[in-house]
């Protein structure tokens, strides 16, 4: 599987609609992933592109025919539904599909992980005080900004909007139980991803020691939250890991220049690729190694099989890397000597990443040459020098 673009509505497009400007029939074959069920303007279009699947989050129509129902309204949103209900019946079968049941244990491998992350170790080792009960608080926080986001409180309400939108048969149990609880459980999972990038202590992304942001043509830092967001997909990436002890995600973006507009909602930000740390496409299981370096014997180690996830992200990106633009990868763990020549090598011209393993040289991996990295503007997760006390 190949991620080849990620797009958000903007003013005045849906992202469906994005979504066709920009690939128009290349579509065909793809599976595509909302973060609501498509309304009827989108789906017909989709459809027609010839699109293997769409998997979407049951929510965002249902919030306004929550309006609706609340209301008793006949609007435009119940039509809308209906219309959508009918495409889908009148196609393929199992083209539209509702979120899948995750992985058993998942939340609590997220959870874990997210505590032992890069982002969080960095605060602990500069604040030993930040325990673990300040990021379930600050988990709380999001937990509920995303619930507000993302789910309908009342379980009746949530019954009668499925049933208006031709999902009856979920409204039985066990089924509507079990939605229920997919769903809350993707909220804590994304919950928990984003507290482990956490926006507190003045922590964010800055430029390193050595790097320095004006030797390279007029590029700027981009904002915190757009940086915690991309770190954030990146860190999403990473529990698609095939190693079995870390699993590390990348993401490639680049900004396109200042007089350029654009129809898609990321404004002028578009998705370059992204990857993670895996064993060459089409491996089965056991077909290499999964020892660490703890393993004696040096053959039986997985070091040299695991492509990275940058090289993951630059071998299988959509798009090629203009020199003349801001071009940045974002990773979860300091690029290791492997691929930080391959990272300047393509031309890339920031880095926002981890630095736990910074200068660290391990048995069969090191990262040295990232301090040393020239002509690329690198930012990581620190405290801001200003605020630091
Ligand atoms: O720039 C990098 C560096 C490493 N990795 C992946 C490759 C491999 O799957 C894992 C190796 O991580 P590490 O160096 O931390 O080794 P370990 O044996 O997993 O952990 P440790 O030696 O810290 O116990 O991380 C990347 O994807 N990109």
């Amino acid at each position: 599987m190949k991620i080849i673009d990620l797009h958000c509505s903007s003013r005045a497009l849906h992202a469906g609609q994005v979504a066709v400007i920009k690939h128009g029939s290349r579509l065909k074959d793809c599976d595509l992933y909302f973060s609501r069920k498509p309304c009827s303007t989108c789906l017909k279009m989709i459809v027609n592109a010839g699109v293997n699947r769409i998997s979407y989050w049951p929510a965002d129509p249902e919030m306004s025919l929550e309006q609706e129902v609340s209301n008793h309204s006949n609007g435009d949103a119940k039509l809308d539904a209906k219309a959508v209900e009918r495409l889908k019946s009148n196609s393929r079968a199992h083209v539209c599909v509702l979120l899948q049941p995750l992985a058993c244990n998942i939340v609590q491998f997220v959870e874990e992980t997210s505590l032992k992350c890069d982002f969080i170790q960095n605060i602990l080792r500069k604040y030993p005080d930040f325990s673990t009960a300040l990021f379930y608080d600050y988990r709380q926080e999001k937990i509920k900004e995303y619930e507000a986001l993302f789910l309908i409180s009342d379980n009746e309400k949530h019954k009668e909007i499925l049933r208006l939108m031709g999902l009856e048969n979920l409204c039985e149990n066990p089924y509507f139980i079990n939605l229920r609880q997919n769903m809350k459980e993707l909220v804590l999972i994304l919950s928990t991803v984003a507290s482990s990038v956490p926006n507190c202590y003045d922590f964010g992304f800055y430029l390193s020691d050595n790097s320095i942001e004006s030797d390279i043509p007029p590029y700027h830092s981009i904002s915190q939250d757009i940086t915690r967001h991309c770190i954030i997909q990146a860190r999403l990436l990473a529990y698609r890991s095939e190693d079995h002890k870390i699993g590390v995600g990348a993401v490639i973006w680049a900004e396109r220049s200042s007089n350029t507009t654009d129809c898609d909602g990321t404004g002028s930000m578009y998705f370059l690729g992204c990857g993670y740390n895996a064993f060459p496409v089409g491996s089965e299981y056991a077909d290499f190694p999964n020892m660490d370096d703890k393993q004696k014997d040096r053959e039986i180690r997985k070091f040299r099989y695991i492509i990275h996830a940058e090289q993951n992200a630059l071998t299988f990106r959509s798009r090629e890397i203009k020199p003349d633009e801001k071009s940045m990868i974002f990773v979860t763990k300091c690029p290791c000597d492997e691929c930080v020549p391959l990272i300047k090598g393509a031309g890339i011209k920031q880095v926002y990443a981890g630095d736990v393993d910074i200068g660290k040289k391990k048995a069969d991996i090191s990262y040295l040459r990232f301090a040393e990295l020239k002509g690329v503007s690198k930012y990581a997760w620190q405290q801001n020098s200003h605020c630091a006390h």
